[in-house]
């Protein structure tokens, strides 16, 4: 019933206007299932291989698609993914390119939950899912990649720990930003919209965390359920190789590792941070270590950049004592089994898994339902713009039972 009798690809506009791969994959009995790759603006140096989407739609045509055509069961994740890394022959999905992989493997397991007749959450977390929301990170102010003349600090998330719902958290969120709106107005700053619609006003990363603050307390005395805030920092984008050291250029600060570390254990205490995204740069292990030594017990010291999704990885972070956290991000990976591999082992190693989207995105909801499905506590998809809502709706959808 799922054998895939066809697999479609195509070129389509991302959120930032540029191209990106969009997969069909139908299945024998009619069922069908369409995924498109996100991009990103700030990768980790480890990522698998994104590659241009023609060159990529070539490759995977090339390669990919007879191995799957009346060979492949699209209700088999695990056997679709295995051919996809075979079909490609290389660790990093450098021949057909991971967004080909990822909009494949995206692709399948919805033309598998369509046979079904499941939501796709369902097909892959299993019948007992669908009871656990994870808490949306919500990117209120930002810069870094995602926004020129803004903020050092990528992304100033809104966190709302407290929240008796995921529609609450999702509403909660879409309030902050707009209370960051009125404080920006009120101080006369103007402010335009980084990649992922965050305010990415041109002010220093101390105003941004005053107004995020402020926005935050006026939103929670309003809603009364607890809202705390975190950060990306995305050091490894401030990172200088040659001076080994973190350059906040708005701010015309320079910090060393030993100095970085202090001011991220600092503003955890300060601000209450509940969750720290890539506070140090992504080949620094240790440092990551001594962080997450001193503040790990207060707060979530998260890898994106660090672990980029990847077993390999996670393990030596695991050994090392690097973080309590990991983003995910299928397509760092290329499918959704090694996703949900990343995943798995993260659990057994007490760490928290946050699903997360990537700068640049399109409607798909995948990662709304990847995260219900493996009962992730957290889920970052932005707070506002139309491809960072489809998700945050799709998860109030699935809370209704109407997906
Ligand atoms: C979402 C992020 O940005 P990008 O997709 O540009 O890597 C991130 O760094 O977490
Ligand atoms: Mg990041």
């Amino acid at each position: 019933m799922t054998l895939i009798t066809d697999v479609r690809l195509r070129r389509i506009l991302d959120s930032r206007g540029n191209p990106t791969v969009e997969a069909d994959v139908v299945t024998e009995s009619g069922g069908f299932g369409r995924a498109a790759a996100p991009s990103g603006a700030s990768t980790g140096e480890y990522e698998a291989v994104e590659r241009p989407p023609t060159e990529a739609i070539a490759a995977a045509r090339e390669h990919a698609v007879p191995r799957l055509v009346g060979e492949a069961y699209a209700g088999n994740q695990r056997e679709v993914d295995a051919i996809l890394h075979a079909a490609d022959g290389t660790d990093d999905f450098s021949e057909i390119g991971a967004n080909s992989a990822v909009a494949i493997s995206m692709a399948a397991a919805k033309a598998g939950a369509d046979v079904l007749g499941a939501p796709l959450f369902q097909h892959l977390g299993g019948a007992f899912r669908g009871e656990n929301f994870p808490v949306p990170l919500g990117n209120v102010v930002g810069g870094g990649e995602h926004a020129a003349d803004a903020t050092d600090i990528q992304e100033f998330l809104a966190a709302p720990v407290g929240a008796p719902s995921v529609e609450d958290a999702v509403f909660a969120n879409a309030a902050v930003h707009d209370a960051v709106a009125d404080l920006l107005e009120e101080r006369g700053v103007p402010s335009g919209k980084g990649d992922e619609g965050a305010w990415a006003p041109s002010i220093d990363d101390g105003e941004a965390f005053e107004i995020v603050a402020e926005a935050v307390s006026l939103v929670e005395d309003d809603v009364g359920f607890n809202i705390g805030f975190g950060l990306d920092v995305a050091a490894a984008e401030m990172y200088d190789d040659e001076s080994e050291t973190y350059e906040y250029e708005s701010a015309g600060v320079s910090r060393d590792t030993d100095e970085q570390i202090e001011y991220i254990a600092d503003l955890v205490d300060e601000y209450d941070l509940v969750y720290v995204e890539d506070p140090l740069d992504e080949n620094d292990y240790d440092a990551f270590a001594d962080l997450t030594d001193a503040v790990g017990d207060q707060t979530l010291i998260c890898g994106d950049d660090l672990f980029v999704t990847n077993t390999g990885r996670l393990i030596d972070g695991i050994d090392r004592g690097a973080a309590n956290s990991i983003l995910i991000k299928p397509n760092q990976i290329g499918t959704l089994s090694d996703a949900f591999d990343a995943i798995e082992l993260a659990t057994e190693n007490g760490y928290d898994s946050v699903i997360s989207h990537r700068s640049g995105e399109t409607e798909d909801t995948t990662i709304a339902h990847l995260a219900v499905a493996t009962d992730a506590p957290y889920i970052k998809t932005g707070a506002v713009g139309g491809e960072r809502t489809a998700k945050l709706n799709e998860l109030i959808r699935i809370a209704d039972d109407a997906t």
